[in-house]
């Protein structure tokens, strides 16, 4: 369900929403904080002393004041000028000061935050993004707004104050005027305030996808189908559609915003020109000097500007604490997956294993993925999963990893319940490499290294497992060897700058393999689809060189390609999220069950009388040969 971050969420009252903006922008700049305090009381009390001083100074003129009066009055009337001039500058240092640290610290616990979930399921839910798009935005600079805001709040308090004092020496009628006219304003700025934060969640979803479509129209990755198909336009309209949503909705907002700030604006100007026409009748009938009308008029001006300043500046920080809700919202919610408490200890894999009765769908909605999974991987064998797509194998890897829990039943690593670890822990034991697996714009070195980043600080280990995935002899014939740059979008660091260079799918294939291989000592090796983009004689070499690595320890491997599965301890076919079949490639062979029609499918591939399918076989046969994979299995290099 889709709940905005509003007051009444779970991340606390506006109250505590502004301690924890004021607490962060201590924490991140106290000097800056200190100083804009300074500043604030300054520049809170300039105005009135300056409409003070004019006073004088003119009653002093009109009247009999000497040099020695009208000097000194002179001379501080000119040191509030020069702070008046000055103090804003300062400000705007400071500010910029606390909004760099700020920033820094809010991004700082805000990915600390998203790091935190071991998880997947968060990830996949819209509203998390939704709100991980607010909360980035709200860390740009609503924490920022509010500290600024509560300080301009103090800096018009203080100016309101000793005007109020000013008017009600005056006129006391005319300052109940003034604060009255003030109210509606009020009302209207907190009622806007609101809307903006429910229309900003509002769209938040189109917004998302504008920068999607926008993403998609210059990504490298998507240009060539963009092209091929002629996507371009189709896309630009999907981003501008998207775009009108956003702008009408903004437009709407500003709309309102306008016609009641301009209402307010003829008030506050209508009860400043009737107090001119008050004080001016005043001075004529002499109840009034020069100076006090000077005065006058400055502290008319002076409360109705820092009562617009104040009320706009709560505005403002109200819109600025709704928005600093989502940001507080991710930074405090519970990890989608649940860490224990007290952890168990996770020791080397001795045993094996166990899969009990393993019920998992990725959503409530969603159907059931696997269907009472029942499953023993014992240790220092090789455990092949076979079936069609959507068969469920990925997901089982998934679950083996702790990306997810299952729905129903456990996971056990000798006898422990995956549950009472640590997926850290966990994961320190695996090393694994997905069908979907990640090309880094980074070196090639670094691409290998991030498989263990604590050994990854030795070359020699980045070069071993790039030998062992094949990969090496191509990385060291670059042009900058581990050190090239593998990027289509970024210059090299270094002095000349050069353009990264570009690998083909099956490098990058080798180069993820490789990754995965620099944790080669890790207990269980999760290949799902190593090979699948290698040619055939990368394949057999890959695959020969997996076999002598894995010999005596644990692995999972996933291939469509029955050849390389076939010396597999054991095979595991799954079908519809249940096990169907089990046992060694000649025992299934003998079955006569799935795994031997898949088998003996790829098999006929390479037979020199294979039949081209006759004109409508196809469609038939489409899903079938989408599973199985061209160009088939290699059973001779099995
Ligand atoms: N993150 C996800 N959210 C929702 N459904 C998912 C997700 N990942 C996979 N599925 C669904 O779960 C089912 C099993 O997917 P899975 O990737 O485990 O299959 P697979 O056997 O590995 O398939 P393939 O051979 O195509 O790689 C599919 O129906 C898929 O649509």
């Amino acid at each position: 369900m889709r709940e905005p971050g509003g007051e009444g969420s779970g991340t606390g009252s506006l109250l505590h929403r502004g301690r924890a903006a004021g607490e962060l922008a201590w924490q991140a700049q106290p000097a800056a904080v200190a100083g804009s305090l300074v500043v604030v009381l300054l520049m809170g009390t300039a105005p009135v002393a300056t409409a003070w001083l004019t006073k004088l100074v003119l009653d002093g003129l009109a009247g009999d004041g000497g040099r020695s009066v009208l000097l000194p009055l002179a001379a501080a009337l000119g040191v509030a000028g020069l702070a008046l001039v000055v103090l804003p500058h300062v400000s705007e240092y400071l500010t910029g000061q606390l909004h760099r640290g700020l920033q820094r610290l809010i991004y700082d616990r805000l990915f600390r935050a998203v790091n935190a979930d071991p998880g997947l399921s968060r990830f996949e839910n819209p509203s998390f993004h939704d709100e991980l798009r607010l909360a980035h935005e709200a860390g740009q600079n609503a924490p920022q707004q509010i500290v600024g805001s509560s300080l301009a709040i103090c800096q018009g308090l203080l100016t309101l104050l000793g005007f109020m004092a000013t008017l009600t020496v005056l006129s006391p009628v005319m300052v109940v005027i003034v604060i009255a006219a003030a109210l509606p304003s009020a009302r209207v700025q907190l009622a806007l305030s609101r809307r903006r934060a429910r229309t900003m969640w509002g769209i938040s979803s189109n917004t998302r996808r504008q920068i999607f479509f926008s993403a998609l129209l210059t990504s490298p990755d998507a240009a060539k189908e963009v092209r091929l198909f002629g996507l371009g336009d189709f896309l630009r309209t999907r981003m501008l559609t998207e775009l009108k949503t956003v702008n009408e909705a903004e437009r709407d907002l500003d709309r309102r915003t306008l016609r009641s700030q301009g209402l307010l604006s003829l008030l506050g100007a209508a009860v400043a020109a009737g107090g001119l026409f008050w004080a001016v009748l005043a001075a004529t009938a002499g109840g009034l000097s020069v100076g006090d009308v000077s005065v006058f008029v400055a502290a008319v001006a002076g409360v109705q500007t820092a009562l617009t300043s104040i009320v706009g500046q709560w505005a403002s920080a109200h819109n600025a604490l709704l928005m600093f809700g989502h940001y507080l919202g991710v930074v405090q919610a519970d990890p989608g997956l649940p860490v224990p408490a007290e952890p168990t200890a996770l020791p080397p894999l001795r045993e094996g294993i166990e899969l009990r009765d393993v019920w998992f769908r990725y959503d409530d909605e969603h159907p059931w993925v696997l269907r009472g999974v029942d499953l023993f991987i014992p240790h220092g064998q090789a455990v092949a999963l076979v079936g069609l797509n959507g068969a469920g194998k990925s997901t089982l890897v998934k679950l083996l990893c702790r990306l997810y829990d299952p729905v129903r039943g456990s996971i056990h690593w000798d006898g422990v319940d995956l549950r009472d670890m640590r997926p850290a822990d966990l994961r320190e034991r695996i090393g694994v490499v997905f069908q979907d697996y990640m090309s880094y714009d980074l070196t090639a070195g670094e691409n290998i290294m991030l498989g263990d980043l604590a050994a990854g600080a030795d070359p020699e280990l980045v070069r071993t497992a790039a030998r062992r995935a094949g990969i090496h002899d191509t990385l060291a014939d670059l042009p900058k060897g581990y050190d090239t740059l593998l990027s289509r979008i970024f210059f090299g660091d270094d002095e000349d700058q050069q353009a990264g260079v570009v690998l083909s799918g099956g490098q990058w294939q080798r180069l993820a393999l490789a990754r995965a291989l620099m944790r080669h000592h890790r207990d269980l090796l999760i290949l799902d689809e190593p090979s699948s983009g290698l040619d055939a004689e990368a394949e057999h070499a890959v695959h020969l060189g997996l076999r002598r690595h894995r010999a005596g320890r644990t692995s999972v491997l996933i291939s469509h390609r029955l050849g390389a599965l076939r010396e597999a301890d054991l095979i595991v076919v799954l079908s519809e999220g249940k096990i169907a079949e089990r046992g060694s490639h000649r025992e299934l062979v003998a079955l006569g069950g799935e795994y031997a029609r898949l088998f003996a499918l790829q098999a006929s591939g390479y037979e020199p009388t294979s039949a081209v399918p006759a004109e409508g076989s196809m469609e038939d046969s489409a899903e079938e040969s989408m599973s199985t994979a061209a160009p088939g299995p290699r059973p001779a290099m099995g």
